[in-house]
């Protein structure tokens, strides 16, 4: 049995196709949890070697859930990305197939998967309140055992598949290229050939000065560190008192980064260092079986 993985559960969330997908031949392995806080605290004490949770997305930007425990409930490396297509789906039960879609009178999901389909339920499911749960596939499952109430489902196509609901509709996000960025966290993982690589910091300024995050993205700049992403999170200490999440394109242990971070520490910032990690991208978008779309788009016309 190869050492577990644990991941934002139950069967068929984005997550589990995107652990899948960085841990192949690994599916026995493959453990579900049921929210981001209890994968990432699986992997801080020790019970899984490995974990997968959503980190950002294209629409919806930052999964603030998954930031805000890395920064302050766990100590956890991070180990790879993955940047994989997301494709949300509308699901119902079967026993309620022939119901209009906007009589349906209760949507479940993710809050980024609500997110990303807002425009959609809004003009095909006005009079629907949202239920907000843990994963897709929370959502799918509330559905299938609820075959009496008129309740939608947006999330997998595989979700729709393992709990027998029916698709509605595909590919229902509000833009065309919804991607979200996976990390795995953990131990190290074997890396292929090639790959880009990323380092993950936090940086904490020591006092509110002039110019103070102009000084460490200075020292970035000037060390010829590209930075490809910054996210401020609250201390929760103080209001207006922030944590800088700091992704760049160059490896921890290259000298010009180490320059950069040695220049960062002389400004009496903190620096937390969440690892060098390779970065893949998804590009076998059809891995999963294609849906035949025909009588879903039937369905939407009448
Ligand atoms: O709920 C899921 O399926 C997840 O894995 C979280 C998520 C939700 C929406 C887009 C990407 C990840």
């Amino acid at each position: 049995m190869k050492e577990p993985v644990a991941y934002l559960g139950p069967v068929g969330t984005f997550t589990h196709e995107a652990a899948r997908a960085l841990f192949p031949g690994h599916d026995q392995a493959l453990t579900p949890y049921s929210s981001i806080p209890d994968v990432l605290t699986a992997v801080d004490r020790g019970e899984c070697e490995y974990g997968v949770v959503p980190v950002e997305n294209a629409i919806e930007g930052s999964v603030n859930l998954t930031l805000d425990w890395l920064i302050h409930q766990v100590e956890v490396p991070i180990t790879a990305e993955l940047i994989y297509p997301i494709s949300q789906y509308l699901m119902i039960h079967p026993d309620q197939a022939g119901r209009p879609l906007n009589s349906f009178t209760r949507i479940l999901s993710h809050p980024q998967a609500l997110a990303q389909t807002q425009m959609y339920l809004r003009k095909h499911l006005p009079r629907a309140a949202l239920s907000y749960v843990e994963s897709t596939a929370d959502a799918a499952l509330r559905v299938q055992e609820n075959p009496g109430e008129a309740w939608v489902a947006v999330g997998t196509r595989s979700a729709g598949e393992l709990y027998g609901l029916k698709i509605v509709a595909r590919e229902i996000q509000d833009v065309p290229n919804n991607f979200t960025r996976f990390i795995a966290v953990g131990k190290e993982i074997s890396c292929e050939p090639g790959s880009s690589w990323k380092s993950s910091l936090l940086v904490s300024l020591p006092s509110d000065f002039p110019g103070a995050l102009y000084r460490v993205l200075q020292s970035f700049a000037r060390h010829g560190v590209n930075l490809s992403r910054i996210e401020s999170r609250p201390t929760k200490k103080r209001l207006g008192t922030y944590h800088f999440f700091i992704d760049a394109e160059t490896k921890l242990e290259h000298p010009s980064m180490k320059q950069a971070i040695q220049e960062v520490e002389a400004w009496q910032c903190r620096i937390r260092r969440f690892g060098s990690y390779p970065s893949y991208t998804f590009d076998k978008i059809n891995v999963f079986q294609p849906v035949d779309n025909r009588e879903a788009e039937a369905y939407n016309q009448r």
